[in-house]
């Protein structure tokens, strides 16, 4: 079921200055920032080759990265996606084995594009895990 790693997640409390910071002190090929409000979030994709690197910014006030930046206010690691290659199967796989998955259980469109879900951190050794069909 489980396909590659699509990408690692960090949350930062200011994307212009983590954005400036992969391009110039790691020389990261970084793209534009995109708003994507029906997640919440303000994103830029950090182009890595074999994976990428998803820098996140909250945007509004129900932004569900906000108190995770609460805690961390430097910023940290938020999530890992992997791809699968059928996003409902997976899920209904997952929640046969107990899983919780978040919002109404039903995939969103996320940044690429694709359909996206996320599984609870309580379910996967405290690793907030979010799936996208490809
Ligand atoms: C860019 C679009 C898309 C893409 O295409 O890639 C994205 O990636 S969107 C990214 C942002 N969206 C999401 O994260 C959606 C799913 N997340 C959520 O629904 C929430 O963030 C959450 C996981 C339910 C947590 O919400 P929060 O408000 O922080 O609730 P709690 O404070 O009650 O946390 C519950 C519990 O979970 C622990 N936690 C929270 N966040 C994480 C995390 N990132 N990694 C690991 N653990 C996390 C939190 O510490 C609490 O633990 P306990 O205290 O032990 O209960
Ligand atoms: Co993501």
């Amino acid at each position: 079921m489980l396909g590659r790693l699509n990408h690692v997640a960090l949350a930062v409390p200011d994307l212009g200055a983590a954005s400036e910071h992969y391009r110039e002190m790691l020389g990261a090929s970084v793209s534009e920032a995109q708003a994507l409000p029906e997640h919440g979030v303000r994103v830029v994709f950090v182009e890595l080759g074999n994976t990428k690197i998803e820098l996140l910014e909250p945007l509004g006030e129900a932004s569900p990265i906000a108190a995770f930046l609460a805690k961390n206010p430097k910023g940290g690691m938020h999530h890992v996606c992997y791809e699968v290659a059928d996003i409902r199967a997976a899920r209904d796989r997952l929640v046969e084995s107990g899983a919780r998955i978040l919002g109404d259980g039903e995939p969103k469109i996320g940044a690429h594009g694709r359909p996206v879900l996320f599984i609870h951190p309580g379910d996967l050794f405290g690793t907030l895990t979010e799936l996208e069909e490809v």
